[in-house]
């Protein structure tokens, strides 16, 4: 139950950045040596990662629910599982396992939850089985459950036709065991923490003129501590609800800011809130900052193009940003968020008009019009997707009643311990 909230205000942190926890356990994996994680984020996919690649026999020791230590196992040391993989809830998981194990010598099957096993997976096992990987699975490959017998791959030249981190490293990945160098190039720059991260491992990762990014074979990936920054797409609901809660005043520390996936400040700004960077940094090849966010009077604005894989996620937070922002917010070529945990653009339009929302579909995002006033009372359903449950919670915060979110346990994919931030927040204010 979402209580409204008057304004936040205060310190907080966020819990670690999930793509980096995936990349650092699948990374820390395939390293000569120990790789040290902390800031790990104990969510539900990552937590999926670790599972699978014990599986995959490599030891990992869980110091603490955020402290990993990783055994690595060399680029050729992982062993043929005794069971299915589940990459649970997990995308990322998903897509980036089928990169390293295309070229492993053994067989695996790999599944997941409801969602997973809906959510695209040619766009992964295509461009795999052009470098000789083996794979079969429902609707030809298309769908999970997949199984692999991995094979010697040839390299890869690949042009993807989306803007989508978990290709490129899937294809990356793989072409760390092909025979010769591979290279991948994308429509519009996703977030690039597979280079940050492997060049941290000394992988020698470059990106050419014509926009190729390049991984040599047969590199050797070794060990090196990852100090994982908070993850700004769970910041997003924090500073959503900053946003939208006029009085507010919250600084969020210890925050990554890769350019790859700052288009929530760059569109909360355009908007009219307040956000400043402080105490900025470089931590394991990542920028980090201290975020500080301002309650203000917002207004409507258009997005598109290449901003939107920078924003992915916070699509539908942003939606309800929008609700509260005076004219009309465009969000347009985001048909990415149709194979997500749920498509995205249907669930957000959905939930959010249970509150009295002016929300409009579009083939290729959402149009709202604001700014109204949401109603109490809402009964949320979440499609069991963690994005959906906390934007509508920060809808909650605003609504002029309380607000029921069924499947609240979504959250732990991504945010454990959102709902008790939440209720503290509105203690402070009440
Ligand atoms: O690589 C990653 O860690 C992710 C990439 C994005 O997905 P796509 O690669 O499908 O765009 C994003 O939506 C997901 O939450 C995490
Ligand atoms: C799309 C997401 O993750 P994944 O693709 O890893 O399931 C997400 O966290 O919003």
């Amino acid at each position: 139950m979402i209580q409204p909230a008057r304004h936040l205000t205060g310190e907080t942190t966020v819990p670690g950045d999930k793509s980096i926890s995936h990349r650092a356990v699948m990374f820390g994996a395939l390293a000569e040596g120990q790789t040290r994680i902390t800031g790990f984020l104990p969510g539900a996919d990552c937590l999926s990662t670790v599972q699978c690649m014990r599986q995959l026999g490599v030891t990992i020791d869980q110091l603490s629910p955020t402290e990993l230590i990783v055994h690595g196992v060399g680029l050729h040391g992982l062993k043929e599982p005794e069971d299915v993989l589940d990459a649970g809830n997990s995308g990322t998981t998903t897509r980036l396992l089928l990169g390293i194990l295309a070229g492993q010598p053994f067989h695996i099957t790999l599944t997941g939850d409801a969602s997973i096993r809906r959510r695209p997976m040619g766009r992964v096992t295509e461009p795999l089985r052009e470098m000789g990987a083996v794979i079969d699975g429902r609707e030809n490959g298309r769908l999970a459950p997949l199984s692999i017998r991995g094979s010697r791959l040839s390299a890869l030249r690949y042009d993807s036709p989306v803007a989508s981190a978990q290709v490129k490293s899937a294809v990356l990945l793989a072409g760390l065991s092909a025979e010769g160098g591979s290279a991948v190039r994308e429509p519009k720059p996703s977030r690039d923490h597979t280079e940050r991260m492997l060049l941290a491992f000394g992988v020698d990762v470059r990106t050419t003129d014509d926009g190729y990014i390049t991984v040599p074979p047969g590199s050797t990936l070794r060990a090196t501590d990852v100090d994982v920054p908070g993850d700004i797409s769970s910041a997003a609901f924090l500073l959503a609800a900053a946003a939208i809660l006029p009085g507010s005043d919250l600084i969020i520390r210890n925050v990554g800011i890769n350019p790859t996936r700052t288009g929530i400040l760059d569109a909360l700004r355009e908007m009219g809130a307040e956000i400043d960077l402080q105490n900025e940094r470089t931590s394991g090849g990542e920028p980090v900052a201290d975020l500080r966010v301002r309650g203000r009077e917002l207004r409507g604005i258009t997005i598109g193009g290449s901003l939107i894989p920078r924003l992915i996620d916070e699509i539908p937070v942003l939606a309800v940003v929008a609700t509260q922002a005076a004219g009309v917010t465009e969000i347009r070529d985001a048909e990415e968020l149709k194979v997500k945990e749920s498509n995205r653009i249907a669930t957000t339009a959905a939930e959010l008009r249970k509150f009295g929302a002016v929300v409009e579909e579009l083939l290729d995002g959402l149009r709202i019009t604001g700014r109204t006033r949401l109603r109490g009372g809402a009964e949320i359903e979440t499609y069991h997707d963690h994005r959906i449950a906390m934007a509508m919670s920060v809808a909650g915060l605003v609504a002029d009643g309380a607000t029921t979110i069924c499947d609240w346990e979504s959250v732990d994919v991504s945010f454990p311990g959102f709902g008790d931030l939440l209720a503290s927040f509105d203690k402070q204010t009440t």
